[in-house]
């Protein structure tokens, strides 16, 4: 899969408005109601990632999940982070 060049990644990203560049990557942070809550969106994310063969890095504080996006293998963005990350905004529905 091809590595997007910064107009592409800009272009994908004006449909995403929670998502932001980070250099290779792009990271959206989500607040949930407490732990619980935060543990739940995780393992729906693993779910997607799972059926994508795609996998976000994911950091979780109490109530706060982090995930980021890069495909590793390319090194930097390609299509399949931008699939993903639409993908993974429908989970949050019950994010605060
Ligand atoms: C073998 C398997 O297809 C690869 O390891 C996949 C799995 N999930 C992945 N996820 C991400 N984010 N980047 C990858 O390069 C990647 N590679």
């Amino acid at each position: 899969m091809e590595l997007l060049d910064d107009d592409a990644i800009a272009r994908e990203l004006t449909d995403l408005p929670e998502w932001k560049r980070d250099g290779d990557a792009i990271v959206k942070t989500v607040r949930l109601a407490d732990f619980n809550e935060a543990m739940g969106f995780v393992n729906r994310v693993a779910e997607v990632a799972e059926a994508q063969n795609h996998h976000p890095d994911i950091t979780i504080r109490w109530n706060k999940v982090t995930l980021t996006l890069s495909t590793h293998a390319a090194g930097g963005l390609t299509p399949f982070d931008f699939r993903l990350a639409r993908l993974l905004d429908g989970l949050d529905q019950g994010a605060r």
